[in-house]
């Protein structure tokens, strides 16, 4: 049996079910709105649900929040307003029965650990947003947890503050011997932190695999997205290619082995030295990514509402089955 078994159901939003191994750091991805944050705030007891979290077999379900024993970091429970650093640090280890002075020790020992020791002594109301968020991960695991929340623990911080912390979190995640869940908007969260992601949409688990996996054989538009593919479907399979395989072209392409859409020209933006140009299909065909060059961009006049012709070789493309649901 797992040590970690997860089946839940907040009605309407969430009916998840997934399983984990002490060690692992998962990340959860999905659109906005697919119950990533409902379900880890299940998981903690901070939003009613039926079902079962079964941690090392004891079901927590039943149990409130403060009893689950569980590190949590997240944005809308940040710190205590009024205790500083250390003290909000040491919290959570002198409730479960640390003396205070060793509480304390293991709070200044945890700060150093994210960086912030200089800080100790400063409420929550006197830290920066990426401070804030370093005491708060200090916060959760010095109660040495067997399982660790984290909802977008890097939302609202500057590019390179995220960057050293994304850096730092996931050495201690990857140190810590529980279970972390980390839902995240970004990609690079996902397939750097993680050494799984599962992939959420409308309340349910829809990809469960390693990041090579999902960021190889996406199985929803959202996730190829993230992961910088293209996916169409055919017939029970999904084909996935980056935009860089994509040729666009005024007239019909010739040639059998190339797939290809008409449609017409959506958003044109730059990405590195290339001009990506989103293509609009027909009906209810999808919507595709080009990286064509500047002098191709500049020859074929591709500005919004131009009719094109977008076309891949099957050989540019990976087929897989569709993962069952
Ligand atoms: N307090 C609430 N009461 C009722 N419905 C809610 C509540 N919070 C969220 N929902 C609904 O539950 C669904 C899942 O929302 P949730 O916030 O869990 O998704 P999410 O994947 O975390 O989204 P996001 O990426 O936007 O944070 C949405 O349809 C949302 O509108």
């Amino acid at each position: 049996m797992s040590d970690l078994q997860v089946s839940l159901e907040v009605p309407g939003r969430v009916h998840a079910a997934f399983a984990a191994e002490r060690g692992d750091v998962i990340a959860v991805i999905g659109p906005n709105g697919a119950g990533k944050s409902s379900m880890v705030k299940a998981i903690a007891g901070l939003v009613p649900a039926t079902g079962s979290v079964l941690l090392d077999g004891t079901d927590l379900v039943t149990r409130p929040t403060r009893e689950r024993g569980l590190g949590v970091v997240f944005q809308d429970q940040l710190l205590f307003p009024h205790l500083d650093a250390r003290r909000n640090v040491a919290f959570g280890p002198r409730a479960r029965g640390l003396a205070k002075a060793a509480a304390l020790a293991r709070a200044d020992a945890w700060l150093e650990r994210l960086g912030v020791a200089d800080l100790a002594e400063r409420r929550p109301g006197q830290l920066s947003g990426g401070q804030a968020q370093r005491v708060a991960i200090a916060r959760a695991l010095a109660t040495e947890p067997d399982l660790l929340l984290l909802d977008e623990p890097m939302s609202g911080l500057d590019v390179g503050v995220a960057t050293a912390l994304r850096i730092e979190l996931a050495a201690h995640l990857a140190e810590f011997g529980g279970i972390s869940v980390l839902v995240t908007h970004d990609a690079i969260d996902a397939l750097t932190v993680a050494n799984r992601v599962l992939v959420l949409d409308r309340g349910a688990v829809v990809q469960d695999g390693t990041p090579d996996e999902v960021s190889q054989r996406p199985a929803t538009d959202h996730v190829a997205r993230l992961v910088g593919l293209n996916v169409v479907h055919r017939e029970r399979s999904l084909l996935a290619f980056p935009p860089s395989a994509v040729t666009l072209s005024l007239g019909e392409p010739e040639g059998s082995a190339r797939l290809r859409w008409h449609g017409e020209v959506g958003r044109v933006t730059t990405h590195g030295g290339a001009v990506r140009v989103v293509v609009r299909t027909a009906g209810t065909g999808p919507e595709l990514i080009a990286d064509v060059t500047p002098a191709a961009a500049t020859e074929l006049g591709l500005v919004p509402g131009r009719a094109v012709w977008a076309s891949t070789k099957e050989t540019s493309v990976r087929a897989y089955d569709e993962p069952r649901r």
